[in-house]
C-alpha cells in the first residue's frame, strides 16, 4: 500500500513551554503528524518549504532507504536542500515494523521543532512476542529560547559561545518554563496558555499500554519515569528486546524504545510522567506530563510531588542499562563472527585556529558544496578531499583521561570508502574534553543501516583483550548508541546498502561543530538519481531534460 502525505513546513509563533517563539511546524503542528504505515508499505511525503528565508531537508530516522539512498534526507550528503517555495517528494519503503522518527537534517533546524513519529506496524499474519491493549507514541525533547541562528553564530564564533543548558524539557511538544523567573510580559510568557498545558496519556485501569518513547533532544541525555509504574522494555530502534524491567528509562537523542506498562495502580488519581537531564549538570527543571487514569480529569494534578530523577553524574546505571539491551531470544539476527575492517574513532573536543570544534581522530568534519551521493555517482572526485581519513589514533601515547596536550585538529570533507558487502567494526572511543575532569555522553547515529552492538566498556579500548568479550550470541541491532563518558562502544555492520551514509553524534551542536563521518559503499550499484535532489553545487541542473 501507498501512504501519501502532503506537508507544508513553515515558521509560526507558538508557546510549547509557555514562552512565545518561532517554531517550525508541519501542517500547523509541532511535533508534526505521525506517519502510520504497515511493514512493506511505500511512504510518499511531498514537502513544501514555506520557511520563507530558510532551506530545508527531512531525514527519515531509522528507515534504511534500501534502494532509495537519495531519499535519506541528509542535506549535503544525499541531497541538495529544498529552497524556499520548492516542493520535494520523498518516496521510500518501510521494510521493517518498528518505532522510527523523522526530523529536519539541515544545519541545526531539528531543534526548532521540525520532528515527528513514524510507526510501522507488523504484517497482518504476524504475532509480536508480547501483548498489549493500546499503542501510544511520545517524543521527548529539550527546548531552547534562542533561535537556531543565534546558537549557530555563537558556536561559530571566537570566543566560542556555547548554547548552554536548555530552558525546558518537552514531552510530546509540551513543557513549562517558569515565566516569573525572567522579567517577561504576559504576551511573551503565560503559564495559563493552553498551548503549554501538560501532555497527558489517558489510560483505562487494568489495561496494558505499549508506549513508544523516543528522544530527539538537541543536547540532553534523559531519564524518563512514570510515577508508581515499572516499565518493561520490549523494543529498541525497531528490534525486539529480551524483556527487562526499569524504573528509569535512560534515553539518548535518536533512540526509540517501546515499553509496556500496566495501569494497575489506584485508579482514583493521576500520576506524574517525568523527564530529567542526566550526564550533564542539570540546569533545567524536569519535564512533566500526566499519566491520566480514566475517568479522572486529564489536567488534574497528582496529589504527590513529582518524583526526583536519578543522580545526574552516576554513570554506572546508564552503562548497566546499555548492557542489558539484548536481542529477544526468538528474534536473534546473528552477526558475522569476524569483521573485514575495524576502525577506531577517537571522540575529542578540539581547537582549530582558536575556534572550538569536535573531531573524530583529530579530523573535524565539514560538508562539501556538492552532496556526496551526487558527486560520487557522477564520479566528480575533485569535489571533495580524496585523502583517506585516519583509521585510528595514537593508541600508545594519547591519554584519554586528560585534556589533550595538543588539542589542535584539522578539518576535512574526506569520506570512508567501504568494500561492498564487507563487515565493518567501529569502535567509538571517548576521551576528556577541553575541560579538566570532563568527558561527555555522545549518542552516535548511523544512516542507512542497523548495526549490532557488540559491547560497551570503561576506559581505553584494548584491541587485544576487549574483542574477546564481544557479544556475538544475542547482540541487539540498533541505529543509535550512546558512547559513555571515558568509555568505548563497539558496533558491527554489513556495508550492504549502496549509497553515501552519515554516521554522527546526534547532539545538534556537536555535529554542527564537526562530529561525524561519511561512509560510501557500492556507489556503482546506486540507481539513477532523481533530478529533484540535484539543484545545487557543481551538479546544478544535472538530470534535467
Ligand atoms: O561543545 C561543548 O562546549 C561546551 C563546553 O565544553 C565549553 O563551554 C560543552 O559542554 C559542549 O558539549
Amino acid at each position: 500500500r501507498i501512504r501519501h502525505y502532503k506537508w507544508e513546513v513553515k515558521y509560526e509563533y507558538k508557546s510549547p513551554d509557555c514562552f512565545k517563539k518561532l517554531v517550525i511546524t508541519i501542517n500547523g503542528k509541532s511535533p508534526g503528524p505521525t506517519i502510520l504505515a504497515q511493514e512493506g508499505d511505500t511512504v510518499i511525503v511531498e514537502v513544501t518549504n514555506k520557511l520563507l528565508l530558510e532551506n530545508l531537508a527531512i531525514h527519515w530516522h531509522g528507515i534504511r532507504q534500501i534502494g532509495t539512498p537519495w531519499s535519506d534526507g541528509t542535506e549535503g550528503v544525499t541531497q541538495c536542500p529544498v529552497v524556499p517555495g520548492d516542493t520535494l517528494k520523498y518516496e521510500f519503503k518501510v521494510d521493517r515494523a518498528g518505532t522510527y522518527l523523522y526530523h529536519a537534517h539541515y544545519g541545526m533546524q531539528r531543534e526548532s521543532g521540525l520532528y515527528g513519529s513514524i510507526r510501522v506496524s507488523v504484517p497482518d499474519n504476524f504475532t509480536e512476542p508480547f501483548a498489549y491493549d493500546y499503542d501510544r507514541s511520545i517524543i521527548l525533547t529539550d527546548w531552547y529560547h534562542k533561535s537556531t541562528y543565534e546558537q549557530a553564530t555563537g558556536l561559530s564564533s571566537n570566543p566560542f559561545v556555547w548554547v548552554g543548558e536548555p530552558q525546558s524539557l518537552l514531552i510530546q511538544g509540551k513543557g513549562r518554563f517558569n515565566c516569573s523567573s525572567a522579567s517577561l510580559t504576559a504576551d511573551t510568557c503565560n503559564t495559563s496558555n493552553p498551548e503549554c498545558s501538560p501532555y497527558a496519556i489517558t489510560v483505562i485501569p487494568g489495561k496494558i499500554y505499549r508506549l513508544r518513547v523516543a528522544s530527539l533532544t538537541a543536547l540532553s541525555a534523559l531519564s524518563f519515569q512514570l510515577e508508581g509504574h515499572n516499565m518493561t522494555v520490549v523494543e529498541a530502534d525497531g528490534h525486539y528486546v529480551e524483556p527487562f524491567v526499569v524504573k528509569n528509562l535512560f534515553i539518548y537523542s535518536g533512540e526509540t524504545y517501546s515499553v509496556l506498562i500496566k495501569a494497575d495502580q489506584d485508579p482514583s488519581r493521576n500520576y506524574w510522567m517525568t523527564t530529567n537531564v542526566v550526564s550533564r549538570l542539570p540546569n533545567t527543571t524536569q519535564g512533566l506530563g500526566f499519566l491520566n487514569y480514566y475517568p479522572n480529569h486529564p489536567r488534574r494534578s497528582p496529589p504527590t510531588v513529582p518524583p526526583t530523577g536519578p543522580i545526574w553524574n552516576d554513570a554506572a546505571p546508564r552503562l548497566a542499562q546499555s548492557r542489558a539491551i539484548k536481542a529477544h531470544h526468538d528474534f536473534i539476527l546473528t552477526p558475522p563472527t569476524t569483521s573485514d575492517r575495524a576502525i577506531v574513532f577517537l571522540n575529542t573536543q578540539n581547537r582549530i585556529n582558536g575556534y572550538v570544534r569536535w573531531s573524530v581522530n583529530n579530523v573535524s568534519f565539514t560538508l562539501p558544496h556538492t552532496p556526496y551521493l551526487i558527486a560520487l555517482k557522477n564520479k566528480l572526485h575533485h569535489l571533495f578531499s580524496q585523502t583517506p581519513p585516519p583509521e585510528g589514533y595514537d593508541f600508545v601515547n594519547y591519554d584519554i583521561y586528560n585534556v589533550s596536550k595538543n588539542p589542535n585538529a584539522t578539518t576535512s570533507n574526506a569520506i570512508y570508502r567501504l568494500g561492498f558487502n564487507t563487515t565493518v567494526d567501529i569502535i567509538l572511543q571517548n576521551a576528556n574534553t577541553l575541560n579538566v575532569n570532563n568527558s561527555e555522553t555522545h549518542p552516535w547515529h548511523l544512516h542507512g543501516h542497523d548495526f549490532w552492538v557488540l559491547g560497551y566498556g570503561d576506559g581505553k579500548f584494548d584491541v587485544n583483550k576487549d574483542p574477546k568479550n564481544y557479544n556475538l550470541v544475542n547482540p541487539i541491532m540498533k541505529n543509535t548508541v550512546p558512547l559513555h563518558p571515558y568509555g568505548w562502544t563497539a558496533i558491527r555492520f554489513k556495508a550492504d546498502n549502496p549509497g553515501a551514509w552519515l554516521f554522527h553524534c546526534h547532539i545538534e551542536a556537536h555535529f554542527y561543530l564537526g562530529m561525524g563521518v561519511v561512509f560510501e559503499e557500492g556507489i556503482d550499484k546506486v540507481g539513477e538519481l532523481p533530478s529533484s535532489i540535484m539543484g545545487c553545487g557543481e551538479t546544478k541542473g544535472f538530470g534535467k531534460p
